[in-house]
């Protein structure tokens, strides 16, 4: 695995009035309210991490977040506008790496991140490239069922450097990474803040970057 890499910085323009806020955000599951009047903000250069016990609703949140599901009250904005009325221009910042992560068994990494530039806003960098940034050199053209749970978290990790969103959501995306992989994606996102990007995650491990680095959310409390 290479060391940190630079990506094209996002260009929304400048930062100003740049933000993805949560106000008065409720979601409920079978009955069971997850959480309610739940309000924040994520500007450009902040990461954001969400914590909670399982079941606590960390997934459910980003999943409003990334308008993949509809909150039971309030309403999710980007640029100070509901994403329900702006979602070209928000869907053309964000980059969402899931829980289940999207990799396409069938398809190869190759295949599968071009699939991905085809839906988004191309970085510049090649997906033979960012294969190789994430230590997946030699592995291009294997179809991705036949990869490890590690390497294909990798493919999907990916995708962060072959688009150009300024927003990343990310739903445990250390899970079956090495130390080495953890490192290098802790590297990502501190790159990714410090030239103004915007990361919203969810992780049940200690992040190993600084405190100072990192705005928390406790889910459940
Ligand atoms: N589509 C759904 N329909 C019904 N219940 C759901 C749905 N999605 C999630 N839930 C329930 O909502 C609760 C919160 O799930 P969620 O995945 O958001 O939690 P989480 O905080 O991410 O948990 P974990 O730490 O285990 O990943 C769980 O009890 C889950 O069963």
């Amino acid at each position: 695995m290479q060391p940190a890499v630079q990506v094209q910085s996002p260009d929304t323009g400048t930062a100003a009035g740049v933000s993805l806020q949560a106000v008065d955000l409720e979601c409920v599951r079978d009955d069971r309210v997850l959480f309610r009047g739940l309000n924040f903000t994520l500007e450009p250069g902040q990461i954001l991490q969400v914590q909670g016990r399982n079941g606590s609703g960390k997934t459910s949140l980003l999943r409003i977040l990334c308008g993949l599901s509809p909150p039971a009250q309030g309403e999710v904005r980007w640029c100070g506008e509901d994403i329900q009325s702006s979602r070209p221009e928000y869907f053309a910042e964000l980059a969402y790496v899931g829980h289940a992560h999207g990799v396409k068994g069938e398809l190869t990494p190759v295949e599968n991140l071009n699939l991905a530039r085809g839906l988004g806003r191309a970085s510049g960098m090649e997906p033979v490239e960012a294969l190789e940034h994430l230590g997946l050199a030699g592995y291009e053209d294997v179809p991705s069922r036949f990869l490890s749970a590690g390497q294909r978290r990798r493919v999907a990790l990916a995708r962060l450097l072959i688009l150009q969103a300024r927003v990343w959501v990310l739903d445990e995306p250390f899970t079956a990474l090495d130390v080495h992989g953890v490192d290098f994606i802790e590297s990502m996102l501190l790159g990714h803040k410090n030239r103004g990007g915007m990361v919203m995650l969810t992780t049940h491990q200690p992040l190993r970057m600084d405190e100072s680095h990192v705005t928390r959310i406790l889910l459940g409390a």
